[in-house]
């Protein structure tokens, strides 16, 4: 890829806001999932979000997000302006549009917004995610983790001060998965992002902080903070130290 059509893609001029998560409980009937959340994630930080399958780790960050409603609770952004339009949000489901090729997909903010949309942006996004040449290919051409890159340049192009990703890694093999970390942690630089992983190693190398939701109704845990800047080598000494940490913790809360 030539350098000269790389976009600034990380500006850091303007630092990201934070986000104030407030009382949150959500209840489906007579479950209560979770009651009484709260979380402050400092503008420009990273946190990722661990816990069992199960537990309410989707549920919480669709509220975040704004998908849907918490039985009581607020979520806010620090400089007190409406989160509404400035969050980037990547589910489990990658909602490609299945009768949009690859880069229009990549583009598909833009074009249900009505702006002008951003062909080198898109385009830089999917040679940095492997799919250069599959731009022009349909959503049901792609095995199952090239749509995941693909909703990942999605998520990315969409440059906003507030992501939330839901195991956006998951379908990668191990060499892409590290490549497409490396290139999430240099393009959310300064922004403020929440990422739930099952993967303890993927949570060391890119979170600022790792907090685990357990328990029925689930609870977090103080965040566990992390040395060093992300991304982290995978044999990195803090990180291997955090990661066996962060395996015991999710052992104690599997057994209790
Ligand atoms: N719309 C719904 N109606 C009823 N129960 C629901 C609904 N959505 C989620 N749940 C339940 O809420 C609980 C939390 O689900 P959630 O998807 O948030 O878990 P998770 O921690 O993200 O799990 P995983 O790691 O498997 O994705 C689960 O027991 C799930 O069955």
């Amino acid at each position: 890829m030539d350098q000269a059509l790389a976009p600034d893609l990380s500006r850091m001029d303007v630092a990201s806001p934070g986000l104030a998560i407030d009382g949150l409980g959500l209840r489906h009937g007579a479950r209560v999932i979770f009651r009484d959340l709260s979380m402050s994630i400092d503008g420009g930080t990273f946190v990722v979000l661990l816990g069992a399958s199960g537990v309410g780790k989707s549920s919480l960050l669709k509220i975040v997000a704004g998908l849907s409603r918490p039985s009581q609770g607020t979520v806010r952004a620090t400089d007190g302006k409406p989160l509404a339009g400035r969050i980037a949000y990547m589910g489990q489901q990658d909602l490609l549009y299945p009768w949009l090729n690859v880069i229009e997909n990549v583009m598909l903010g833009a074009r249900l917004r009505g702006q002008r949309r951003d062909r080198d942006r898109a385009s830089y996004l999917l040679g940095r995610v492997g799919l250069a040449e599959r731009a022009q290919a349909l959503p049901s051409e792609l095995s199952g983790g090239m749509r995941q890159r693909a909703a990942i340049a999605r998520t990315l192009y969409e440059d906003r001060p507030f992501v939330l990703m839901d195991e956006p890694f998951s379908a990668l093999d191990t060499f892409t998965r590290a490549q497409v970390q490396d290139l999430a942690a240099e393009l959310l630089v300064g922004k403020t992002a929440l990422l739930i992983t099952h993967d303890p190693l993927e949570a060391c190398r890119l979170g600022h902080h790792l907090v685990l939701l357990s328990g029925a109704p689930a609870t977090l845990s103080a965040p566990i903070t992390v040395r060093g800047t992300t991304p982290r080598p995978a044999d990195d000494p803090d990180l291997l130290h955090t990661q066996g940490h962060l395996m015991r913790l999710l052992t104690e809360a599997h057994e209790s």
